[in-house]
Parts: C-alpha cells; sequence; structure tokens
C-alpha cells in the first residue's frame, strides 16, 4: 500500500526527468501499480483512512512521484456535491497524450499544490480549460475523452510529471497572479 514515504520530494532527479511510455499490452507489475495509485487517491480521500496512514489528499497522483519514472498516472476527483458520492473522474491512465486543447486558458483561483512540494507556493498556474486526451486504461483499451474546468487542471498537472515540470514552473516570477486577458479562474 502506497503512503506518503513513497512519495519523492523535489530536488529528487526522477521528478524532472522524462518518463517512459509503458508497453502494451500492459505488464502486470504496471497494472498492480496503477492499482496501488489508485487506492492511495482513495485512502488520500477518506478521512478515517487519511488520519490512520497520516497521508496528504490528494487528487491526482503520478509514477514518477514514486520514484518510477514510467507514463503512468491516476486520478479521482470526487464530486463536490456530499450527497453524491460518484467521482466526476476516476482514473489510471497509461501512457496519456493531449490531443489538442482549447484556446481558453484556465487556472485555480487557490493556485495548486504537489503532494511532492512541502511548501506552500502561491500564484496563478495557468492551463488549458478544455483537452483532448487519449491513454490505455487498465483494461488495455485506448481510450479518447474530452475533459474541461477542475478536471483537465488535474490530468495537466499530472501529465507535467511525466515531462519533468512541477506546478511552479508555470508561475510568473514577477508577478504570481499576473493574469493575460481572457483566462478563467477557476474558484
Ligand atoms: O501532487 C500531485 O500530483 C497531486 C496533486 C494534484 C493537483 C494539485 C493541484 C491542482 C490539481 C491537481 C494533489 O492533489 S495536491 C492536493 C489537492 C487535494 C485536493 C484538491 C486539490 C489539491
Ligand atoms: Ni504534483
Amino acid at each position: 500500500m502506497i503512503t506518503m514515504k513513497d512519495i519523492i520530494r523535489e530536488g529528487n532527479p526522477t521528478l524532472r526527468a522524462v518518463a517512459k511510455e509503458v508497453s502494451v499490452p500492459l505488464s502486470d507489475e504496471d497494472i498492480k501499480l496503477g492499482k496501488d495509485m489508485m487506492e492511495f487517491l482513495k485512502n488520500s480521500q477518506d478521512p478515517v483512512k487519511a488520519e490512520e496512514l497520516k497521508l496528504r489528499g490528494g487528487v491526482g497522483l503520478a509514477a514518477p512521484q514514486l520514484d518510477i519514472s514510467k507514463r503512468i498516472i491516476a486520478v479521482h476527483v470526487p464530486n463536490g456535491d456530499l450527497e453524491n458520492p460518484e467521482p466526476t473522474l476516476s482514473a489510471v491512465m497509461y501512457n496519456p497524450k493531449i490531443l489538442s486543447h482549447s484556446v481558453q486558458d484556465a487556472c485555480l483561483g487557490e493556485g495548486e499544490g504537489c503532494l511532492s512540494v512541502d511548501r506552500e507556493v502561491p500564484g496563478y498556474v495557468v492551463r488549458h480549460n478544455k483537452i483532448t486526451l487519449s491513454y490505455v486504461d487498465a483494461t488495455g483499451e485506448k481510450q479518447k475523452i474530452r475533459l474541461k474546468n477542475y478536471e483537465a487542471i488535474v490530468v495537466q498537472h499530472e501529465i507535467d510529471h511525466l515531462n519533468g515540470v512541477m506546478f511552479y514552473d508555470h508561475i510568473n516570477p514577477e508577478n504570481p497572479y499576473a493574469l493575460k486577458d481572457g483566462v478563467l479562474v477557476i474558484e
């Protein structure tokens, strides 16, 4: 089971490496890794388990954060509405690839954090508002989906990890809250 001790922190060179594609059909090892990553996210969002295991809440995780330089991400985005337990996006994605994106950009009003960064880095992280994404799912099937707003931002944060990019690389050092016209601020 993955816990915080398995997550590498900034300074570890694996976070700055470009991760390798995984072979398809998926190996048992890569399938198990994906399951373990998804289990971590669900545990981190369970108040009892998160407390018991001392987990930071996470909606996404990338294999490089486990010091495994493979193009595997897991995302598990809970539905904001507590009445509706169904997540808005829950998937393990192998070899995810952004095929196209909107001209419209977006950022989270509260900025971003990272399980591999043990400090606050304030500022807007400007990303694409909408993306069309291809990936191989846990059954080995090719998928092509369209995401927007928060779900699109989470996936872009995780794909950045596969390319050695950290969220604060996108923050304007001169003015962290500078925004070009037309960028959608997602609260
Ligand atoms: O470090 C990671 O990759 C996981 C991040 C992903 C993320 C952070 C900010 C914006 C989009 C994605 C963690 O989920 S950070 C903790 C967190 C938890 C709930 C909501 C937002 C951020
Ligand atoms: Ni991160």
